[in-house]
């Protein structure tokens, strides 16, 4: 493990960080975080490193990476990325930092990883997060940057609750108005990252920090924290040694904040959570009337109610803790609405969809080279929790989208539908 001396004279670790995922926002984040842990070299290990779900790809001819003894035989995507440090199935044009590892083997990505960074398309979390149990720290802290809510048949959990309470980690979230492509080209947008960990975590006072080993065992504390819901966490957590830095916010800022990439912190992961999770309903929406040709002011109004729809589920699921404010003034809230309704791949697949007369699904496979959208499955989970409690009519919005989904209904119909909202 690298240290470097503190004024204190013990040793001082440094966070190591993982991003488990490597897809156009995986990929995106993991070159932000190369470059912020290259910057500050006092709080983190250098170098990062990058779960890819390994995949074989075949480089063209005219590609400045073809290789002629290699020719058309097609290649494995870890390889291609640690020689030329570029996903070029991903986030293809972009240079990545070589200081980012993409590893194929997930639970040697995590391996010592004080941070873990969660970033892929929300059904594929289970199966990763089943692998890595057990083989992490236990004192590890992540980040879930998955735009998608977790539904069974106990109710709707977040993918942070859901990650943290499956591996026994705190887990906070990162949202907001974030279309990978542009930030991964440097231009200016912000972001929303709700992180409230344990008090014992960032405590500087008394020293040593109360996270230190009892002196006698070596054992690291255990600690009750409150979840996203304002409840007892059912997860009994670890605190971080005190020879790391604090895993505070301002850890947390200085890992993720670029010139080009503004973070603003917040404590309401599940209003976070949620606006990311929901607002690709709505934009699915947005892609049918826009596809409709129907213009702005449609478009105006689907981002209206369906805000409206957002505030009140997550009010009326996850309690007060979950403030209005997180959905009506940060990036995570209307500020993602607004990019995910103008520009996002679920408004384009949803708006194709209408204009070809073809299924959302279908326009994903032919459109977008092995992405994945996130708000068609996030339609129907939210309409099976709904229907389940007989709530359909209270969310005609959501209601709708899932119908036009399934071919139960017609774009046309949307006016009629939200004639009470
Ligand atoms: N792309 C964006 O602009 C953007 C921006 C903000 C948030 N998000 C969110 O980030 C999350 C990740 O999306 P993304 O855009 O990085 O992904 P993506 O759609 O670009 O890529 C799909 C990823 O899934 C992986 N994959 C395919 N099959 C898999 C399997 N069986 N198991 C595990 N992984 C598998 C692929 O390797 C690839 O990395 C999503 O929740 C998305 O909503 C995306
Ligand atoms: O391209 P989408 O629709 O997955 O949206 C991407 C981001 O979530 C926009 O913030």
């Amino acid at each position: 493990m690298a240290s470097a001396p503190t004024l204190g004279g013990g040793p001082q670790k440094k966070h190591k960080v993982t991003i488990v995922g490597s897809g156009n926002w995986g990929s995106t984040i993991a070159k932000i975080l190369a470059e912020n842990t290259r910057a500050n070299a006092d709080l983190f290990e250098e170098e990062v490193q990058m779960w890819v779900f390994e995949e074989e790809v075949s480089i063209p001819k005219d590609s400045k990476y073809y290789d002629e003894a290699a020719g058309d035989k097609p290649q494995k995507l870890t390889e291609v990325i640690n020689k030329h440090h570029e996903n070029v199935k991903y986030l293809p044009g972009i240079a990545l930092p070589s200081n980012i590892v993409a590893n194929p083997d997930i639970r040697d990505a995590v391996k010592g990883s004080t941070i873990l960074i969660f970033n892929l398309p929300h059904q594929f979390i289970g199966n990763v997060c089943k692998q890595i149990n057990g083989h992490i720290l236990p004192y590890a802290r992540g980040i879930s940057c998955i735009k998608g809510v977790n539904v069974t048949d106990d109710g709707v959990s977040l993918f942070s609750e859901w990650i943290g309470d499956g591996l026994g980690i705190y887990c906070g979230a990162l949202s907001g108005a974030n279309l990978a492509r542009e930030i991964a080209a440097e231009k200016w947008s912000e972001t929303t990252i709700a992180y409230d960990p344990p008090a014992m975590d960032y405590s500087r006072a008394p020293t040593p920090r109360t996270g230190s080993p009892n002196p006698t065992t070596g054992e690291i504390p255990e600690i009750q924290h409150t979840d996203a819901r304002g409840r007892a966490s059912k997860t009994k957590l670890t605190a971080v040694p005190s020879d790391y830095p604090p895993l505070d916010q301002d850890c947390f800022r200085t890992l993720f904040h670029r010139p080009y990439f503004h973070v603003q912190l917040v404590s309401d992961v599940a209003g976070v959570s949620l606006s990311g999770a929901l607002k690709n309903v709505v934009a699915l929406a947005a892609g049918f009337v826009d596809g409709r040709g129907w213009g702005d002011n449609a478009k105006a109004a689907i981002m209206r109610i369906g805000l409206m729809e957002m505030v009140k589920f997550g009010k009326e699921f996850f309690g007060e803790t979950v403030q209005t404010a997180t959905f009506t003034e940060s990036s995570a809230g209307v500020a993602d609405l607004i990019t995910s309704c103008s520009g996002g791949r679920n408004f384009r697949c949803a708006k194709i969809s209408v204009e070809k007369g073809i299924s959302v699904q279908e326009v994903e496979k032919q459109e977008l080279n092995g992405q994945k959208i996130q708000g068609t499955t996030t339609a129907e989970e939210v309409n099976s929790f709904l229907k389940a409690r007989g709530l359909e009519s209270e969310y005609p919005l959501f209601t709708a989208v899932n119908d036009i989904l399934h071919g139960k209904r017609q774009v046309d119909e949307i006016p009629n539908l939200m004639s009470d909202s």
